[in-house]
């Protein structure tokens, strides 16, 4: 093996790419500043405990696990910041009014999430705390857009779905209720057979509710459907109820419903959604409620979200352009070392250029160059 091999679904990012991610990332980060989130830097890895505190049983089988040689404990290479910045609102920042947060950072997973997925994507996001209301729901939705219309994506899909609905049925029903685990799996693979199978001996009411909800998917008219189909339940009726209001604030975006997507069944506790834009087979974004996280941590809290991969975001968008730049000669000179950070100050890139080396190639492209005429140092077009 080549010592400089990566492990699979790892990957250096190169020049061209990085520069699109950054500029991503700041601009993402300033957009959230203007909404008024303050951001946070959450540590690359915790106590596994900590790190896996309200978090369901998937992030565990993704979190990359190691032995902290001062301690003896175990750490955890944290695999989503959302847990840890609602830990952050939880315990450190203790306030109880509405706190709106932000955060940039790799997180790391054990399997890549699909077929090209890097195992280590650049999660960037957005949390809001405090607020229970549906308006904190469609603020974040609207941050979404505004993101992805950054990244100059117009066409999007959002696919909203609520755990509501599959919790309520279950809560009503304690035979279901044992099978939790073997029904959720099932219905995220919305595989009708084994839903058909796992729910023979159920009750009809339950049996009918569980086999209705792979079909309940498509445009907003599947809320319609979905009240003729499922019990009017409190639990279903309010689920259905938020769907419809989000589903009035998607703006812009085409949405459709799924109500058997179980996809984040982990820590979300309400309303949730994916977006998807044309070029990504994945989600570029995910979302939603997960007011018991907080709870976990010893502190209720509403809280509501999103996150997206920047790495992945990146990809839709096209190579940056080369952008000019000066060429200087290497030199103490005093008036050739002003004149290089007064053009640098007025956000100009010199380059300076070593003895024995010419114009180098790669993301910059020198236009002009410095030059002393007459004692003055001047700046002359390079063809
Ligand atoms: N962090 C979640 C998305 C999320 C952010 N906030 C709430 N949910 C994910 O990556 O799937």
């Amino acid at each position: 093996m080549r010592t400089w091999l990566l492990p699979e679904n790892i990957a250096d990012v190169l020049p061209a790419e990085a520069r699109k991610i950054e500029d991503l990332r700041r601009n993402m980060l300033d957009t959230f500043r203007r909404y008024g989130y303050e951001l946070v830097m959450p540590p690359m890895l915790e106590y596994l405990e900590s790190l896996l505190t309200g978090a369901g049983q998937d992030m565990g089988l993704r979190t990359f696990k190691l032995v902290d040689q001062l301690s003896g404990r175990t750490l955890g290479l944290r695999a989503d910041m959302t847990t840890q910045v609602a830990r952050i609102d939880a315990h450190l920042l203790n306030r109880s009014s509405v706190t709106r947060l932000c955060y940039a950072g790799s997180v790391l997973h054990t399997r890549p999430s699909g077929l090209h997925a890097t195992r280590e994507p650049l999660q960037i996001g957005a949390e809001i705390y405090g607020h229970a209301g549906l308006e904190a729901d469609a603020e974040i939705q609207e941050l979404v857009l505004a993101c992805l219309a950054l990244a100059g994506i117009a066409e999007v899909r959002l696919d909203l779905c609520h755990v509501g609905v599959v919790r309520a049925i279950l809560q009503s029903d304690v035979r279901a209720q044992s099978d939790e685990e073997a029904l959720i799996s099932l219905l995220k693979t919305k595989d009708g057979a084994g839903l058909r199978e796992l729910t023979g001996d159920y009750a009809p009411a339950t049996r009918a509710a569980l086999l209705a909800l792979p079909a309940l998917y498509g445009d907003g008219s599947v809320l319609a459907a979905a009240r003729a189909a499922l019990p009017a339940l409190p639990g279903v009726v309010q689920a259905l109820d938020e769907l419809q209001a989000l589903l009035d604030v998607a703006g812009s975006a085409t949405v459709t419903i799924d109500l058997a997507d179980l996809r984040g069944y982990q820590y979300e506790s309400g309303a949730m959604f994916a977006a998807y834009v044309p070029g990504l087979p994945n989600a570029v974004a995910r979302g939603g409620r997960y007011d018991h996280v907080g709870e976990a941590f010893g502190r209720a809290r509403p809280a509501t979200g999103f996150s997206m991969d920047l790495r992945e975001l990146a990809r839709l968008l096209p190579a940056v352009e080369r952008s000019s730049a000066i060429l200087a000669p290497w030199g103490r000179d005093n008036a050739l070392r002003e004149q290089i950070t007064a053009l640098r100050r007025a956000g100009e890139v010199v380059i300076q250029c070593f003895p024995g080396h010419g114009r180098e190639q790669g993301e910059f492209d020198c236009d002009r160059e410095l030059v002393c005429e007459g004692g003055n140092w001047v700046l002359k077009n390079l063809s």
